[in-house]
């Protein structure tokens, strides 16, 4: 099948574009061949966006953009099974989190359909300021136009929708590119978008890699660019993005806290889901375990046999746990920081093996923070279990990172717990939960380079949505 750019409803798709593969990461199947969009469909898209934001958007009503938001929910319950499979075959990833996915995805539409008749705004008490009597001030929300929308592959559909769906809520319009390697399940989007009653041009599909990335991100009448992959990609968008408003949510090397009050039995299972779920491809895996001291033998010991325990194989069997990573670029790459840190003295206590794309689920110790597998971003089934003693060494280590998106904390004690919270230098702590669990409607994003802005559908809908102030004077005579 042959999927192409989608532009003012209608498809390009023509036999003589330049076309793309995408083959399936488990088996190497093709899946799709993408049609490339050009550097003239995306003039086309970004022009068309502009304008049917002037046209439609600007007149439709927050109840019609609810209903729509509402009726694409509806149809993707109908339709679960269809995408989760689209996402087994395009990204590999299992279908048990693929279903999840799906259903969150289902939340994501919901909640913005909630909010789009909750865009509020203030009335300020404007004889607070002397000679301010008699002045009305209302802060209104205003949408900000067309919403460049780039995403990654490991959750193709939610994390797309976690753009689309507030941008349509606020009233903007957006101009969509889907990684090249997940195109499908953002196609089908686009078509469900469609049957929901969404008027054409308000979500306009780019098929194709950064090159056509990098024009949507320096167009003129792209008024905000929001974009969730890479440290590398968001660093030159950050540079390239001139005076627009950008939310970047990049990478990260989460770290979780154990103390010695720490429920093990429950935080094992829950860390080997973190640290290995998608094959560590979750910006928010647990990539790095702090373990007390007097708990780091026996956490680890129980740790080994829970992930003895995973079954690792096809992604479309209901069983399996681990399948592939992405590519096989991507899996050699996660190794070769294996052995670069065993060269450094690390040791494997399970897994370590590599077999075409798929990684096994791998537990080090021994490592310090000149390893790339604990300075970095390791996006595969890696996980790291260091020990510590005090409180203040811990937060030290955990903070010890150039990024900073979601951590956590175990422990019975709730001022400690709050204590450390209060000083992780975060997006996000979560206390006696991973740091890979994420709802969708609390505010989700990094410090340091872990990103810029939020998102969580309220304060994706803040961020898309621009504050304008209406001052009145009135006339106390009348
Ligand atoms: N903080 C978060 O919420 C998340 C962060 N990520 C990060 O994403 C990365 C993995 O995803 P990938 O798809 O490999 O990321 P990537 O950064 O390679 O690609 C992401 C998107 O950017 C596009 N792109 C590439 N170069 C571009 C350019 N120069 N200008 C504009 N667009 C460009 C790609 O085509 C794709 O659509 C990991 O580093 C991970 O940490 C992934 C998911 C969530
Ligand atoms: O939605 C999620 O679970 C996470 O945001 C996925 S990721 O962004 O951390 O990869």
């Amino acid at each position: 099948m042959r999927y192409g750019s989608i532009i003012n409803g209608q498809e390009r798709n023509e036999k003589q574009r330049e076309t793309l593969e995408v083959r399936n990461p488990f088996n190497q199947e093709k899946v799709a061949e993408l049609a490339l969009a050009t550097q003239s469909d995306l003039e086309d898209a970004v022009n068309n966006s502009f304008d049917t934001f002037h046209s439609t958007m600007k007149v439709m009503h927050a109840h019609q953009r609810s209903d729509i938001l509402r009726k694409a929910a509806d149809l993707l319950e109908g339709k679960v099974e269809e995408f989760a499979q689209t996402i087994v075959k395009e990204a590999g990833k299992p279908i048990k989190y693929s279903r999840d996915e799906i259903k969150r995805s289902i939340q994501v539409l919901r909640f913005s359909s909630e909010l789009a008749k909750n865009i509020t705004g203030e009335v300020i008490p404007m004889d607070a300021a002397i000679g301010g009597e008699n002045r009305m001030g209302l802060v209104t929300r205003k949408p900000l136009g067309v919403v460049g929308a780039i995403t990654p592959f490991n959750f193709p559909l939610n994390l797309s929708l976690h753009k689309i769906a507030p941008a349509i809520a606020a009233g903007n319009t957006i101009v969509f590119k889907p990684a090249e390697n997940t195109p499908i399940s953002a196609y089908l989007l686009v078509k469900l978008f469609q049957e929901a009653g969404l008027p054409k041009g308000v979500l306009n599909l780019l098929m194709g890699t950064g090159k056509v990335g990098e024009p949507l991100v320096t167009h003129k009448k792209v008024h905000k660019i929001t974009f969730t992959g890479s440290l590398p990609v968001g660093r030159k968008i950050r540079e390239s993005a001139g005076f627009k408003k950008v939310t970047l949510e990049l990478g990260s090397n989460s770290p979780n806290i154990l103390f010695e009050d720490a429920d093990i039995e429950s935080a094992v299972k829950d860390l080997v889901k973190g640290a290995f779920a998608f094959s560590g491809q979750v910006c928010i895996s647990a990539q790095r375990v702090y373990v007390h001291k007097s708990i780091y033998d026996s956490f680890l010991e129980k740790y080994i046999k829970e992930t003895e325990s995973l079954t690792i194989g096809n992604p479309e069997k209901e069983e399996t746990d681990i399948g592939p990573m992405i590519n096989e670029d991507e899996a050699m790459r996660a190794k070769q920081w294996i052995d670069d840190a065993v060269e450094k003295g690390a040791k494997i206590e399970i897994g370590g093996e590599r077999n075409g794309t798929v990684l096994s689920p791998t537990i080090m110790t021994n490592v310090d923070h000149n390893m790339k597998i604990i300075a970095e971003e390791v996006f595969a089934p890696i996980v790291s279990v260091i020990p510590f003693e005090t409180e203040d060494e811990v937060v030290n280590y955990s903070n010890d990172s150039i990024y900073g998106l979601q951590a956590g904390v175990f422990t019975k004690d709730i001022d400690r717990a709050m204590r450390v919270a209060n000083q992780l230098e975060m997006g996000g702590v979560w206390i006696n939960e991973i740091s890979t669990y994420r709802q969708d409607n609390h505010p989700y994003g990094g410090v340091k380079q872990s990103g810029i802005g939020k998102e969580g559908v309220k304060y994706a809908i803040e961020d898309m949505t621009e504050i304008k102030f209406i001052g009145v004077k009135l006339n106390p005579n009348h």
